[in-house]
């Protein structure tokens, strides 16, 4: 374009001598003189027109070559320009300071005069020669810098161009990237170190994951094993590099992996997981029980990962359902036992009974809740007031369970007078400790209730002692007595009689009037001897119609008075049997024990004083002598 635009004005000034020509020939200058003015004129034209252009091109090369050196002086880094001999054409400032010069004076000198290492000189000259060959060399060096004698690290860079003058330079630049390099490597360092801690702290999370028990394991965003520990493998069956980066393990059922994926999911959005899982082991087929749970963390890189915990509860679960089993199997046990228990005690016909340590019924029989006259579900329920008012009774029986808790056996005898009936009640207590279903120290109880056997007993007592028509004691009771009076009165010296009564014809009553009249006169012959005695003389019926009666403390006088005083209770008013009225007489023999006589002898001789009365004419009394005080009735012999 310069050159057209140069061209353009050589031919405006060209018009300059064409217009001469043209003066020339409208004044009529004449040829010789004008043609060679013209010829001149055009020449001086063009020789000042190419000198100002010359002048203007130089001061533009100046420009331009200014322009590049304030250009590349710009650069911090060295740049230069050789010819084809490595000799500066152009340096900037950076070069120059390096190189401890000013720019000019390195211009035109050999770059490789500034290199003392002829390796470096050697390789440089290498470099320029394949440079120069069209060959774009970009090379890293590390060298030592000959001024700082410290070592660096530089790009080179270089490649040839034509100049102005058509001729191939070399233009190069060194940067130095030492700090790069050294930043480089120390962000190396710190990577590796930081790979390290990250590989140190794997290890860590690996070894400390590997302690626990039950699998567990890392999972990325997209559900791929990140870590597992050692209990995962083994469930897996597989080492964990070959888990490592897999979502499933194994041929996982479509749905299956469908639902962890939905999982994972929702714990990626922040809704943690637990759950209990029972199903078939995935590898082995055994019933598995376990406790998932999921949750998210941010790893050591900053990635949200999902962790899981595989808990394996099948031994608590297979355990609490045997446990489950045995209890329900104990429980079915304990109530057949428990209902063959109650119907065993039912069976009992005494009050049974069990306790526990606070003296509430656990268990009660029929007969237990008819004794208490109360409803069995309320003895044994909840509204039993086992807690109310303390009567001494129950106090005394709370003491007794206490002590029989404590390892003592009660048996006692109770005899209460039943409130309402009155009824006497004879019960033979037993209680024991012993052991409850549940393991619970009890007391079991029994009240034997011994009411008829008291009562049988007392009545069979009774028949052994007493005559069962006239109700006074028989012979062998009144035998047992007269030998403890006996016994009495001469231990202390005291008066002992005794009066033996036979009824008059009584055979006649029984053949008139039959054995039952007999009876009734009997029972009212007593009735009216009863009525004359004290209470501390002892009658007796000594045979059928025979009668003893023992005084103790009594002399013969007075015991003769007693006899007589008898005699016409019975004998001095007509007895009133069945309608009829009937007269009665009695005899009787009287006898004052003579001191250091036996029963027998004494017995006998109020017998003799009796057969006496008998034959005597009857209906009299006699004593065997006659104190000086005795009646005038009775007869002494
Ligand atoms: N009804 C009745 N009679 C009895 C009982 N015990 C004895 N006897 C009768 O009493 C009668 C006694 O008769 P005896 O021994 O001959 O005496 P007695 O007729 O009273 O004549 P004496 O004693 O000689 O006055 C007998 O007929 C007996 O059968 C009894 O418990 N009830």
């Amino acid at each position: 374009m310069n050159l057209l635009s140069s061209i353009r004005e050589i031919a405006v000034l060209a018009a300059l001598p064409a217009l001469l020509v043209a003066l020339a020939l409208f004044f009529a200058w004449p040829p010789t003189l004008a043609l060679p003015l013209l010829l001149l004129t055009a020449v001086l034209s063009a020789l000042l027109r190419l000198t100002q252009l010359r002048r203007q091109h130089a001061v533009q090369s100046e420009r331009q070559q200014a322009f590049m050196q304030r250009l590349i002086d710009v650069i911090p880094q060295p740049v230069y320009v050789k010819d084809s001999a490595a000799r500066y054409l152009m340096v900037n400032q950076s070069l120059a300071n390096r190189l401890g010069r000013e720019p000019a004076e390195l211009i035109g000198c050999d770059s490789c005069s500034f290199l003392s290492d002829t390796e470096l000189i050697a390789h440089t000259r290498q470099e320029d020669a394949a440079a120069l060959s069209g060959a774009r060399i970009t090379a890293e060096l590390h060298d030592t810098d000959p001024l700082s004698g410290k070592p660096r690290d530089r790009l080179i860079m270089k490649g040839t161009c034509l100049n102005a003058e058509g001729k191939p330079v070399i233009v190069g630049a060194n940067f130095d990237i030492t700090h790069w390099r050294e930043a480089e490597q120390a962000l190396q360092a710190v990577l590796q170190r930081e790979q390290a801690q990250q590989l140190e702290t794997r290890a860590w999370l690996q070894r400390l994951i590997d302690v626990i028990p039950y699998p567990i394991y890392v999972k990325d965003a997209d559900s791929h094993y990140q870590l597992v520990n050692q209990a995962f493998e083994k469930d897996k069956g597989l080492p964990g590099a070959e888990l490592i980066g897999r979502t499933g393990v194994g041929p996982v059922h479509p749905d299956r992996l469908a639902q962890v994926l939905t999982e994972d999911a929702k714990v990626l959005r922040g809704e943690p997981l637990r759950k209990e899982e029972h199903r078939a082991h995935a590898r082995t087929g055994a019933e598995v029980f376990r406790i998932i749970t999921k949750g998210v963390c941010t790893d050591e890189r900053g990635n949200t990962v999902i962790v899981g915990a595989h808990v394996d509860i099948t031994e608590l679960r297979q355990a609490q359902r045997h446990l489950q089993e045995a209890l329900e199997r104990e429980t079915g046990l304990r109530q057949r036992t428990e209902a063959f228990l109650q119907r065993l005690v039912d069976v009992i016909p005494d009050p049974v009974y069990i306790k526990d340590s606070n003296s509430r019924y656990l268990l009660v029989n029929e007969a237990f809740a008819e004794y208490r006259q109360l409803d069995r579900d309320f003895i044994l329920g909840p509204n039993f007031p086992f807690h109310g008012p303390t009567t001494p009774a129950r106090a005394q029986s709370e003491r007794e369970d206490q002590a029989v808790l404590g390892g003592q056996e009660v048996v006692k005898e109770e005899h209460t007078i039943r409130k309402g009936t009155g009824e006497e009640v004879f019960r033979i207590v037993r209680k024991r400790r012993s052991v409850f279903f549940d393991g619970r120290p009890v007391v079991i109880g029994i009240d034997h209730n011994i009411t008829r056997w008291r009562v049988a007993e007392r009545e069979l007592q009774q028949l052994a002692q007493e005559d069962g028509l006239t109700g006074l004691a028989n012979r062998r009771h009144f035998h047992h007595e007269a030998e403890r009076a006996i016994d009495l009165a001469q231990r202390y010296q005291q008066a002992l009689s005794l009066i033996l009564i036979d009824l008059d014809h009584f055979k006649q009553i029984n053949d008139l009037y039959g054995h039952h009249a007999g009876d009734l006169v009997l029972v009212e012959t007593v009735r009216r001897l009863r009525e004359g005695l004290r209470r501390a003389d002892f009658p007796g019926r000594w045979g059928g119609e025979e009668f003893i009666i023992l005084l103790p403390h009594t002399e013969l006088a007075e015991a003769v008075q007693v006899a007589e005083r008898l005699r016409a209770a019975v004998g001095d008013s007509l007895l009133q049997i069945e309608g009829r009225q009937l007269a009665i007489t009695l005899s009787a023999g009287v006898a004052q024990r003579r001191i250091g006589e036996g029963l027998e002898s004494f017995i006998a001789r109020a017998d003799s004083a009796l057969y006496v009365a008998k034959n005597e004419g009857r209906n009299r009394v006699l004593a065997e002598a006659r104190p000086a005080d005795m009646d005038s009735r009775a007869t002494v012999y």
